[in-house]
């Protein structure tokens, strides 16, 4: 499929800055030397074929603080009304593309990297790409922002204090970090940086106190979405 001369032209900034971003996939210290290939095919005639317009959504937030949940209401929602979505959550990744890493400061860096990578191609390719980690420095999560044209990297702070995530604790494990038997666990005895200026921030309660449920919280993340566009194409 060829874009029409009027969309290429007007696209051209943005298209670049995508290329720009896949370039960071190949140029790394070890693949001097590979260049980058140009596509004919563009951003605008995916978007034209899809009916949507690719975007990282990123939930970051502590465990517990209903990342996954959130993310696969939005991904079972948008698909039901015909939208393209893909989830990236941490428990799956961890299981196969980042099988080698741990929990260091480090290999949490790594996996972000990775991920952002990972995200940024699938939003190339046009899918409303949900990435559910918990993310816990502000830089990582600042690199892939940079890697997108601006305004799609939607990022989305699931702000659920502490207390409450420890109280949900699904899979027990603030229970083994008190006690512990597990090291450098994320709000116990390793850092979380909150984001500064999210897109997106969910609160657990309205501001009656009242619980916010997925179903709402996801519907925050949807109206977002239609109101910038990303949902139309
Ligand atoms: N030390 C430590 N700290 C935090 N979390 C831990 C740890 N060890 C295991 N887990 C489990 O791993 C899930 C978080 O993985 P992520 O890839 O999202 O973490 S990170 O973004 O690299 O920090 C996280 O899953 P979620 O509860 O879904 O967030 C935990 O179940
Ligand atoms: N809005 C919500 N209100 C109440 N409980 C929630 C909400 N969102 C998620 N949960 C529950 O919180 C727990 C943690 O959710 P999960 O999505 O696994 O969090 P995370 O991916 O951030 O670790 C689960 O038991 C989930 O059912």
């Amino acid at each position: 499929m060829r874009a029409e001369p009027f969309t290429r032209a007007k696209s051209q900034s943005s298209a670049a800055s995508w290329r720009k971003s896949s370039a960071s996939i190949v140029c790394s210290s070890n693949s001097k030397g590979v260049q980058l290939q140009e596509t004919s095919v563009t951003k605008e005639d995916r978007q034209r074929l899809l009916h949507q317009e690719g975007c990282i959504v990123w939930l970051t937030g502590l465990s517990g603080a209903g990342k996954s949940t959130v993310a696969f209401t939005v991904d079972q929602i948008l698909t039901s009304r015909g939208k393209l979505t893909y989830v990236l959550d941490g428990d799956n990744i961890r299981r196969g593309l980042c099988k080698d890493l741990g929990f260091s400061a480090a290999d949490r860096q790594e996996n972000i990297r990775r991920i952002g990578e990972v995200a940024t191609l699938f939003a190339d390719a046009g899918l409303i790409t949900l990435v559910s980690f918990i993310s816990p420095y502000k830089r990582d999560r600042e690199i892939v922002r940079q890697m997108v044209p601006p305004g799609h990297f939607i990022e989305v702070f699931m702000n659920v204090p502490l207390e409450v995530c420890e109280l949900r604790d699904p899979k027990g494990l603030y229970k083994l970090a008190r006690a512990g038997v597990i090291k450098g666990f994320t709000g116990i005895d390793d850092p979380y940086e909150k984001p500064e200026r999210p897109e997106i921030s969910l609160q657990h309660v309205n501001e009656k106190g009242d619980p916010v449920s997925p179903d709402q919280m996801a519907w925050t993340v949807i109206r977002y979405l239609s109101d910038k566009g990303f949902l139309s194409g």
